[in-house]
């Protein structure tokens, strides 16, 4: 060793300036998970430092890009594989990781079908449940020592994949139904057997495959679809926002939705619940949803749809006379906007530039405040950019991304867009969920988040974000966490009594990224 030891303060300034001299997004996400293997203290304690920079590298959008080249990028393992092949193999797996019954928070599995909007790439998913991780720990002080990521390895579908010799996953398609179902039971069963108090994070799943999932263990085990519950969440709390610093009550609003998979029923189906509790029946609650997918506007008797689709179809005969394209199959969004005037636009369809200029000042002419909201990730594939929705809508427009965009100008107003991400819910629910000992998460719980966050701003004022920004990350983190908390004590799941001390509570779980003391012995 050179005989000079550096403070972690002069340590993490190098780290910063090698990281800073990385020729592009993909280089940089490569450095810093070759600190994170070499030293997570530093990686964490660089990476709260400049949240707002190095959020993009190593989560989304970048993730991304480090998945498609994962098995070029490849230099060592990080989680725990295991493959539908050799299934007798989990349990021992999962041990291997050397934790015992009381040591593990919380696992974030994928089985890479359905990461952001880039489709299947099979074994290179478990990035996306890395970094989920690094947001965990980043936002809500999630010890990492504490969690696990897991690829559920069952094969892809991407030919490209199965044809590259570097490929390191199974080389096969995707398993078929029983042997997937057989192979997540004994996955299912084998984490709560060794690790009874970790929350079960799912990440990317395919649609069906995700809906099943959750519904089948969301009432025995303490677990969270994060596509579909984390987004609701994230959403519910960007149109609370955004609806009220236009004016009127969410119950009054009409929302129409491009994509209705995982994510975008997830929305509905959390705006909804909130329209009912604004008084609304549930008939008159989903009537005020118009929910659009590939074959065009989710109608009565349309072939192909897919029972989580079914509550949010629309009654044929209210669209008799509706404009139909017999292309696609039923009514574009473009009719539908038309038609529904909506208040509010939310995209999860994985369609880049799906929102059109015409679709949104179509939109624009109705209402005084639209909320727009482009979730899909990454980057390009967002229904459309600010600087586009703000010049179409003369700056009047509430937007929200899921992906990071830079401030726009217009007219002399800064306007600050929001980010619609799950990583405003799930880091907070996580430490919520730990700090009460929750054995459950609730429909409560996820509405409690989607408050917490809204209170956390103030979009009236002009070019002001309808969501807390990333660089106040943890303060939301924060109070997600105390809302959860409370919540999961009035629904009746916590095991953690819950009082005034809760936000000190909290806090003092968060994990630091401080080096343990040493001492030569
Ligand atoms: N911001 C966030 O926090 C967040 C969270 C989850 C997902 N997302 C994004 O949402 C997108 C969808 O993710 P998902 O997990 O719901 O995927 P998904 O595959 O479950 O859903 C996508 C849906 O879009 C539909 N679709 C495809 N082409 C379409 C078209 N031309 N017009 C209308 N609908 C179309 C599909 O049929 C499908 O139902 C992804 O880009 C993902 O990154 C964002
Ligand atoms: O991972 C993200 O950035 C959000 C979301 O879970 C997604 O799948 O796009
Ligand atoms: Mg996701």
């Amino acid at each position: 060793m050179p005989p000079q030891v550096l403070t972690q303060d002069q340590q993490a300034a190098r780290a910063y300036t090698q990281f800073r001299s990385q020729p592009d997004d993909l280089a940089k996400n490569v450095y810093l998970t070759a600190l994170r293997d070499r030293n997570e203290v530093l990686f964490h304690r660089l990476l709260g430092d400049h949240l707002a920079e190095m959020l993009p590298i190593v989560y989304t959008p970048t993730v991304g890009t480090a998945i498609e080249r994962y098995s070029y990028e490849y230099r060592r393992p990080r989680g725990v594989y295991l493959s539908v092949d050799d299934p007798d193999a989990i349990e021992s797996s999962l041990r291997a990781s050397g934790l015992g019954a009381d040591d593990v928070d919380l696992i974030v599995a994928t089985d890479g079908e359905a990461i952001l909007g880039i489709g299947d790439w099979g074994v290179g998913g478990i990035d996306i449940a890395v970094g989920k991780l690094a947001v965990y720990t980043a936002a809500a002080g999630v010890d990492p020592a504490r969690t696990l990521a897991v690829m559920l390895d069952v094969g892809t579908d991407r030919q490209e994949l199965l044809d590259d010799p570097l490929y390191l996953g199974n080389r096969h398609p995707r398993v078929d139904r029983d042997r997937y179902d057989a192979f997540i039971d004994a996955y299912v069963t084998a984490a709560t057997k060794l690790f009874p108090d970790a929350l079960l994070h799912w990440e990317d799943f395919g649609s069906s495959n995700a809906r099943r999932i959750l519904d089948r263990y969301r009432e025995k085990t303490l677990t969270f679809n994060d596509d579909i519950q984390g987004t609701g969440a994230v959403n519910l709390a960007a149109v609370l926002s955004g609806v009220r610093a236009g004016g009127a009550a969410l119950r009054d609003h009409r929302v129409v939705l491009l994509g209705a998979g995982t994510a975008g029923v997830g929305i509905a189906e959390q705006l909804r619940d909130a329209m009912i509790a604004e008084g609304l029946t549930p008939r008159e609650a989903a009537g005020r949803i118009w929910a659009v997918d590939r074959h065009g506007l989710l109608t009565d008797g349309q072939q192909g749809l897919r029972d989580f689709q079914l509550p949010f179809a629309r009654p044929r005969a209210e669209v008799a006379d509706w404009r139909h394209d017999e292309n696609l199959g039923g009514v574009p969004l473009a009719e539908v906007v038309d038609r529904v005037r909506p208040s509010v636009l939310i995209g999860a369809s994985g369609q880049g530039g799906a929102f059109t200029e015409d679709i949104v000042r179509s939109m624009a002419a109705h209402t005084d405040r639209p909320v727009i909201l482009p979730l899909s990730n990454p980057t390009r594939l967002a229904e459309a950019v600010p600087a586009d929705l703000l010049a179409w809508t003369g700056g009047r427009a509430l937007i929200a991304t899921g992906s990071p965009f830079a401030p726009v100008e217009t007219d002399g107003v800064t306007h600050h867009i929001g980010q619609a991400n799950n990583a405003l819910v799930f880091p907070g629910l996580g430490l919520g969920t730990a700090v009460a000992r929750a054995e459950r998460i609730t429909d409560g719980m996820l509405v409690a988040a989607a408050r917490a966050i809204a209170d956390q701003t103030d979009a009236t004022a002009p070019g002001a974000p309808i969501l807390p920004p990333i660089d106040r990350l943890r303060d939301t983190s924060v109070a997600v966490a105390v809302a959860v908390a409370r919540a999961a004590v009035a629904d009746g799941v916590a095991r953690e009594p819950v009082d005034d001390t809760i936000e000190e509570r909290v806090l003092a779980a968060m994990w630091l990224p401080e080096y343990p003391p040493i001492e030569a012995v």
